[in-house]
């Protein structure tokens, strides 16, 4: 008999949430994870970025200017503010070895058990996996009767550029800075990238720069999210080098440390040559899989390294893999549904496939965007026809009080008798607010009518989603004939032809 029921590999958000799914099906689990529990959910990625992201944004806001007082010769310095972010992860780290503690063993009415291993794991077979642990006599053979693979994934690096974790870092190196660099260049303008130089932005003592090889930043959000997203950027002081490519970047020695210097050529064909203190690089993540060994389990992989899974199911029937490590969407919340999928059809809950179109996200800028469901350019992508209301921040009271107009939320619906949601964008202080309501609404196929209906309180950022809804409907309380600049509407359909052409292919 094999020693576990399930054997999950990798305690990130998305080993962690299988293991716990598990245990509700009073399953034996063991969970082996190598580094520290809470994996790229905790350190190095989202918990940590987004405390100092957090504290960046709190420094920032206090030394504005319209706020009838202004915080002048507000200190900061760099270890003091990692030592927060500090805090945050371990007070994280610890909840996480609490419940597994509390969990190792079964209890009277909890068949349930967790056993954690420490130590990096590889299979053997298709049913045994080696782990390598770090302290005498912690290596072990582990078989199971299914795993889910959960080892997540790690910055990518580029050929040509030595990373050395001191002056061209990726963001696995951000906590080990000593101090802010006096100057910074990011390569690579997704959301890492534009996270980070939102971040060193707000604490205002590193000179940004973004080298961005793209027409326009964030290049899957729609042009007016991503254009005001670079024009904030550039306000708040970053210089963005956009349509630029990357020649070279290497570290120099001089008598004061070394500079890293890096050549880029603009789409006009001119070069340019900078020196700054540190560079990060930030060009997308690969999955961890070379080390598990997964031929000795028959697991197919991807020619980029990553798992292949069908609705989080691998080509060996009891093998699962989830999270990261299959490279699609690489996000914690995303991990965690994935995670709770897996166990559940491991426990044969059920067989109903996973959908992603309800996804909602949020990126740390300033101010901060919220995504849920389609955005103008997938619709368009998809021939999908529509109607798009955008509602300025300067509308809404909530903005108003906090002296911060800037921004806005733009809505999509079918263009239909069902006025079916379909997504939405917000920019602005408070976006991530607005993002329950038209989930719900998208997971259950309501109606923008239903949308408008709903009591908010006040005041609240989402007023100005209700009042784009009315503004849909053509019911609301601020008029676009008034408000010509601050309030859209429009409507997007296609060639009847070419639609049908499409609809068709679709099914
Ligand atoms: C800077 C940054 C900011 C981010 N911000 C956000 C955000 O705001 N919101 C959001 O939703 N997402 C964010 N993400 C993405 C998010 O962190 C990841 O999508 C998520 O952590 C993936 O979870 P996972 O469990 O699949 O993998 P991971 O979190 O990478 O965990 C995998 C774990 O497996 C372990 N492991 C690997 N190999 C082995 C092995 N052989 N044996 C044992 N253990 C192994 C690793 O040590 C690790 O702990 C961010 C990422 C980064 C880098
Ligand atoms: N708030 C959040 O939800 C959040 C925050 C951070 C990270 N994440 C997740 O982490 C993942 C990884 O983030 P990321 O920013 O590293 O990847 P990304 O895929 O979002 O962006 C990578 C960027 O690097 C550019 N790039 C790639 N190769 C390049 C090269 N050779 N030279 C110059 N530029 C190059 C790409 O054009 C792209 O703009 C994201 O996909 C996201 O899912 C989420």
């Amino acid at each position: 008999m094999p020693d576990f029921e399930v054997c999950v590999i990798g305690g990130g958000p998305a080993g962690f949430a299988a293991a716990m799914r598990c245990w509700d099906f009073g399953k034996r689990v063991a969970l082996v994870e190598k580094g520290p529990l809470g994996g790229a959910g905790v350190f190095n990625g989202a918990l940590s970025s987004k405390t100092f992201w957090e504290l960046s944004r709190d420094y920032r806001n206090a030394r504005r200017l319209n706020r009838g007082y202004r915080a002048d010769n507000v200190e900061v310095d760099f270890d003091r503010v990692s030592a927060v972010v500090d805090q945050a992860c371990s007070e994280k780290t610890r909840q996480i070895a609490r419940q597994l503690e509390a969990l190792a063993e079964p209890r009277p009415g909890c068949p349930g058990s967790i056993r954690h291993y420490r130590g990096a794991a590889r299979f053997l077979d298709p049913h045994t996996i080696h782990v390598e642990g770090t302290g005498a006599g912690e290596s072990r053979r582990i078989s199971a009767e299914n795993f889910i693979i959960a080892t997540g994934s790690r910055p990518r690096e580029l050929p040509h550029i030595a990373i050395d974790g001191d002056s061209i870092i990726t963001s696995d190196h951000i906590g080990t800075l000593e101090a802010f660099p006096r100057s910074l260049v990011i390569l690579g303008a997704g959301v890492v990238g534009c996270e980070f130089a939102t971040i060193f932005a707000n604490f205002g003592r590193t000179k940004v720069y973004l080298i961005d090889r793209a027409p326009r930043i964030l290049p899957f959000e729609d042009a007016d999210i991503a254009n005001l997203c670079a024009t904030n950027l550039e306000a708040a002081g970053v210089t963005i080098h956009h349509q630029a490519n990357l020649i070279s970047m290497e570290h120099i020695d001089d008598s004061h440390g070394g500079v890293v210097e890096y050549t880029i050529e603009h789409a006009t064909g001119g070069r340019e040559t900078i020196q700054v203190e540190k560079a990060l690089i930030s060009v997308g993540r690969v999955p961890n899989t070379e080390s598990l060994d997964l031929d000795k389990a028959g697991v197919e992989q991807a020619e980029r390294g990553h798992i292949i899974d069908h609705d989080t199911r691998t080509n060996v029937p009891h093998i699962y893999a989830v999270g990261d490590v299959t490279l699609d969407i690489a996000l914690v919340n995303v991990g965690e549904i994935e995670g709770r999928h897996a166990a559940e059809r491991i426990c044969g809950l059920h067989d109903s496939k996973l959908s992603y179109d309800n996804l909602a996200t949020i990126m740390f800028l300033a101010p901060e965007v919220a995504a849920i469901g389609l955005n103008e350019q997938t619709a368009q992508q998809r021939r999908i026809p529509y109607r798009v209301g955008v509602y300025d921040y300067s509308l809404v009271n909530r903005a108003i009080a906090m002296r911060n107009t800037e921004g806005f939320v733009k809505l999509l619906i079918s263009d239909d008798e069902e006025m079916k949601i379909l997504g939405m964008r917000a920019l602005g202080t408070h976006a991530s607010t607005t993002l329950e309501a038209v989930s719900l609404m998208i997971q259950h196929g309501r109606s923008a009518r239903e949308l408008a209906e709903l009591y908010h309180p006040h005041p609240a950022i989402t007023e100005g989603l209700q009042d784009c809804v009315r503004m849909l409907l053509g019911t609301s309380i601020y008029k676009p004939s008034v408000f010509q600049s601050e309030l859209r509407l429009s409507r997007v359909h296609y060639d009847e032809n070419e639609a049908a052409a499409a609809a068709a292919k679709d099914d």
